[in-house]
């Protein structure tokens, strides 16, 4: 009798012989399993833990019978809200930016179809300033300093929220960042930084991004008028800071007409990442509709340089990070019972493998990157910070020699870390992994599959298709 035990080996097998894995399963599974090396012969009881692998299997000879599948908790539905984001079909002018007088009416963002597999054009990619403590008030740029929202009657205001500017039509082709990214030119000083955050001579990222190919598809999306959006400020007069990051600080504001919450994203270094800027968009417009990404309204110009540019999102579950949330559950501020934490977890792949099956891969997925709902039991999310996803390919992260940084960059698959091996759904898989195994370390069933996911074999770790399966299975076992 062959026990399936949940052994790297079994998918090492499943994986490098390319076997169908109900298949694969249903060979190899017999009604007992052996789990921490005891043999259980009950295995359908709900309350032991470890049996998941029994579960799967039978739901796989199950399905492979029906040819069907249930599941109890559905993802989130797309959005029903008309996007302002929309796809251009065509490009037509060579310039990478081009402004596109008449205004079209909105309409939800159209889905892309599969990834197409393109070898890799290297592109020298965006800088990405190494993790800075930095004090809000220094990120604030002179314009949003100056703003007086006052200036729009509520009448004008509702008229621009429906009558956006223009819309920008970016071009897909590989965007060339030579010039305008090396860390060369920019040690040298020789560029004027925006915000004053970054000064020449800055250290760099030893995880600076050497390679990278852009291949998004050509998606417009809107310039906004910057008189409806208006900043919040703290009671201290501060504009309201919702988190820095490595590329940007992200900015509490509203419409000014509704109150509708907003999330601003300015980047450290607008100026010399514009086509980053336009990528990050470009994703978020191409996942528009998914219920996965906040809600994306567009950018935000700033006044007379067209080359400064912010994100404008929706302001999604109060800016509750799955880090904060994570720090929280530890110190026992907040206690997530094992149905919530399984229904997070499946939430979280569920969401992965939307994202992949519009042939984005997130290649930063970690903790912060991920905003949850806890208003309620449903624990929505929603990914944020696409500024390192690509469409179609992977991209390559330069080897880190700085100490410690395998725990640093510990979320990233180890053979991305090593440099050379450009990122793929096996990289994010391996990433997901790790943030299942910190929220989830406390199940069972959860910790093997984030031990699966993290295995250091990338061919080992389970697809995307096998790891909805595994959590489906358990939700199913906990309902
Ligand atoms: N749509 C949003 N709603 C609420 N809060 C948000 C939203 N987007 C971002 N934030 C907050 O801003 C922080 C920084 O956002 P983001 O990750 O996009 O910036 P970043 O500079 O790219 O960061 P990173 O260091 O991860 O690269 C998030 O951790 C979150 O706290």
């Amino acid at each position: 009798m062959k026990l399936f035990t949940i052994s790297h080996s079994n998918f090492i097998k499943v994986n490098s012989r390319n076997i169908d894995f109900k298949n694969f399963l249903g060979h190899i599974w017999k009604p007992e399993a052996y789990y921490k090396n005891q043999l259980f012969k009950e295995v359908w009881t709900k309350k032991r833990p470890g049996l998941l692998r029994q579960y799967i299997a039978e739901v796989a000879l199950t399905q492979a019978h029906q040819g069907q599948k249930t599941s109890v908790i559905e993802v989130t539905p797309a959005m029903t809200l008309s996007s302002p984001v929309q796809l251009t079909p065509t490009m037509t002018h060579s310039s990478p930016v081009q402004v596109i007088p008449e205004m079209t009416p909105a309409s939800p963002v159209q889905v892309i179809p599969a990834m197409t597999l393109t070898s890799p054009v290297q592109v020298t990619a965006a800088m990405t300033p190494a993790s800075l403590s930095l004090s809000p008030s220094i990120l604030v740029p002179h314009w949003l300093e100056e703003q007086t929202p006052q200036t729009v009657s509520p009448a004008a205001s509702e008229h621009l929220d429906r009558n956006f500017q223009s819309i920008w039509s970016i071009e897909s082709s590989p965007l060339s960042t030579e010039s305008s990214t090396s860390s060369e030119s920019t040690s040298s000083g020789r560029l004027s930084l925006p915000f004053g955050v970054v000064q020449p001579g800055s250290p760099y990222p030893d995880y600076q991004i050497r390679k990278c190919s852009i291949h998004t598809p050509h998606i417009s999306f809107l310039i906004l008028d910057p008189r409806i959006v208006t900043f919040t400020k703290e009671p201290s007069g501060m504009f309201k800071v919702l988190g820095s990051g490595v590329s940007g600080s992200v900015y509490h504001a509203s419409l000014l007409s509704s109150g509708y919450q907003l999330a601003v994203k300015l980047y450290h270094q607008a100026e010399l990442v514009p086509h980053t800027i336009v990528n990050e968009g470009m994703i978020m417009a191409l996942l528009q509709n998914t219920g996965v990404v906040p809600k994306f309204f567009g950018v935000l110009q700033e006044p007379g340089d067209i080359q400064k540019f912010t994100l404008v999102q929706e302001f999604f579950g109060d800016g509750m990070t799955l880090y904060k949330l994570i720090g929280m559950m530890n110190k026992h501020q907040i206690t997530l019972n094992e149905k919530e934490t399984i229904t997070l977890c499946y939430r979280l792949v569920h969401a992965l493998k939307v994202i992949h099956s519009r042939g984005v891969l997130v290649n930063d997925l970690k903790n912060d990157n991920v905003l949850v709902d806890v208003s309620n039991k449903e624990f929505n999310i929603r990914y944020i910070d696409f500024g390192l996803a690509t469409f179609g390919v992977g991209m390559t992260y330069e080897k880190s020699y700085e100490p410690n940084s395998d725990i640093k960059y510990s979320f990233l698959a180890p053979e991305v870390r090593q440099g050379d091996n450009p990122t793929c759904v096996a990289a994010d898989i391996y990433s997901l992994g790790i943030l299942i195994g910190e929220i989830g370390w406390r199940i069972d069933e959860l910790e093997d599959i984030s031990e699966r996911c993290t295995d250091q074999v990338a061919l080992a770790r389970p697809s995307m298709d096998e790891l909805v399966m595994m959590m489906d299975g358990l939700v199913n076992l906990t309902n």
